[in-house]
């Protein structure tokens, strides 16, 4: 993760009261200093136990660089989501005495910039946030817009913060450690972006074999990448805190949050999103007239990126419970992310409980067996 003999990144503007850039390029740790700007003189640098030799990396740059930069290792994946490592991290702030002039750094997943994006938004009520995304997901979607939390017993990111950070690096060389099954999973949120708002995601994924877009190195994910931020960056730009379009952002989530939950957080969150926009679509189909056309596309894209279109049926009362905590309930109406048609998205508020049910025997598979669990 050198930063001698990059080439320049493409930069994407996120607008609005706090604009920042993402960047998007090979070797970009050089970048960091940049976007943490002249007053830090601390940094945090939060990652995972998985990603120790990469989150090293960023630390001992940014010592080189003169930062006092310190490191909060985490646990991993949806284990960081908690409040007892958000309390781990704002000990390891204190002890070293971080001011509102210093920054927090995040290095991996998008648990990991949840969590340190929450973390740098109440300490001190609110320091600088850098996030270094280090999954697809992450890239395309967690580290870009500013949502920020953590779970709790009783539902997913029902704790958080609106937190825009002061940048983000998206160096795609840190997806060659990344495992194929992790990029998939990631690519549901890809698939989201070109469902809710940019079609040429999709004909990207038809007509492209898997190898070339899950290829770290090449055009087409690199083009994937730049497309699905741009959509995400401009619904964010108009929108930050999601008092209107930024629900799109959402489709598939009512539901994929609610499996994550049944799941105790072993599926990945793209895999549940999958399973949750087929969900939706059906919702689209039999609410606002989806065309069959449009349903079975989203199908066959995901089918073909190996990502699960299903759910067990027998879980759907425990997921309709789970669905009335999601973000976008007001009082006792649940309310759905659908489409009009491709790149039309639009709200759907208190829908009849029985077309919820027959969305849902859409997707609906028998349990599996012996208690099977599927990672996605
Ligand atoms: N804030 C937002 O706007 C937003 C958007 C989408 C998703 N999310 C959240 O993001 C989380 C999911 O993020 P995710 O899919 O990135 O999962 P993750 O952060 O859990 O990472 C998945 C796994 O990949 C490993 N990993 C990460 N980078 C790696 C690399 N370069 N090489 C090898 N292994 C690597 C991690 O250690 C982990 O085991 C969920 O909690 C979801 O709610 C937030
Ligand atoms: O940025 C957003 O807004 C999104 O909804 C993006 C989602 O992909 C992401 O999973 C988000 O964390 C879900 O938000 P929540 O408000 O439903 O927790
Ligand atoms: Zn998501």
């Amino acid at each position: 993760m050198s930063s001698e003999n990059a080439a320049e990144p493409r930069r994407i503007e996120v607008g609005g009261d706090q604009s920042y850039p993402v960047l998007v390029g090979s070797s970009l740790l050089g970048e960091l200093p940049g976007l943490l700007g002249e007053h830090v003189r601390k940094v945090l640098v939060v990652y995972p136990r998985a990603l120790r030799t990469t989150g090293d990396a960023v630390r001992e740059d940014l010592a080189a660089s003169g930062y006092e930069a310190v490191a909060a290792e985490i646990p991993d994946a949806e284990e960081a989501k908690h409040i007892q490592v958000a309390a781990f991290c704002w000990g390891v702030l204190g002890q070293s005495d971080f001011t509102r002039s210093d920054a927090v750094v995040s290095v991996g997943g998008g648990a990991v910039s949840d969590l340190a994006g929450f973390v740098a938004a109440s300490w001190l009520r609110g320091v600088k946030v850098v996030h270094v995304p280090t999954t697809l997901l992450g890239m395309v979607d967690a580290a870009v817009g500013g949502k920020t939390g953590i779970n709790t017993a009783e539902g997913k990111n029902l704790v958080g913060a609106f937190h825009p950070p002061a940048g983000v690096v998206v160096d795609v060389d840190t997806l060659a450690t990344l495992p194929r099954n992790e990029l998939f999973t990631g690519m549901a949120e890809v698939v989201k972006a070109g469902f809710i708002a940019d079609p040429a995601i999709l004909d990207l994924l038809e007509n492209n074999s898997l190898d070339d877009i899950s290829d770290h190195g090449g055009a087409v994910l690199r083009e994937l990448i730049e497309r699905a931020i741009a959509v995400k960056a401009s619904v964010v730009s108009e929108d930050l805190k999601e008092t209107g379009r930024r629900e799109i952002l959402n489709y598939g989530h009512t539901l994929g949050h609610a499996i994550e939950l049944a799941e105790r957080y072993q599926w990945r969150h793209g895999a549940a999103v999958s399973v949750g926009m087929m969900f939706a679509a059906e919702l689209s189909s039999l609410t606002r007239g989806l065309p069959d056309a449009v349903v079975d596309r989203q199908r066959d894209i995901l089918r073909k990126l190996g990502l699960p279109l299903t759910y067990r049926a027998d879980r759907w009362h425990q997921l309709l419970d789970s669905m009335k905590r999601d973000k976008k309930a007001r009082g006792a109406l649940l309310r759905f992310v659908v489409l009009d048609d491709l790149a039309r998205p639009t709200t759907l508020e208190g829908p009849d409980p029985a077309l919820l049910f027959a969305a849902f025997q859409e997707v609906a598979a028998e349990a599996p067996r012996g208690g099977a669990v599927q990672l996605g």
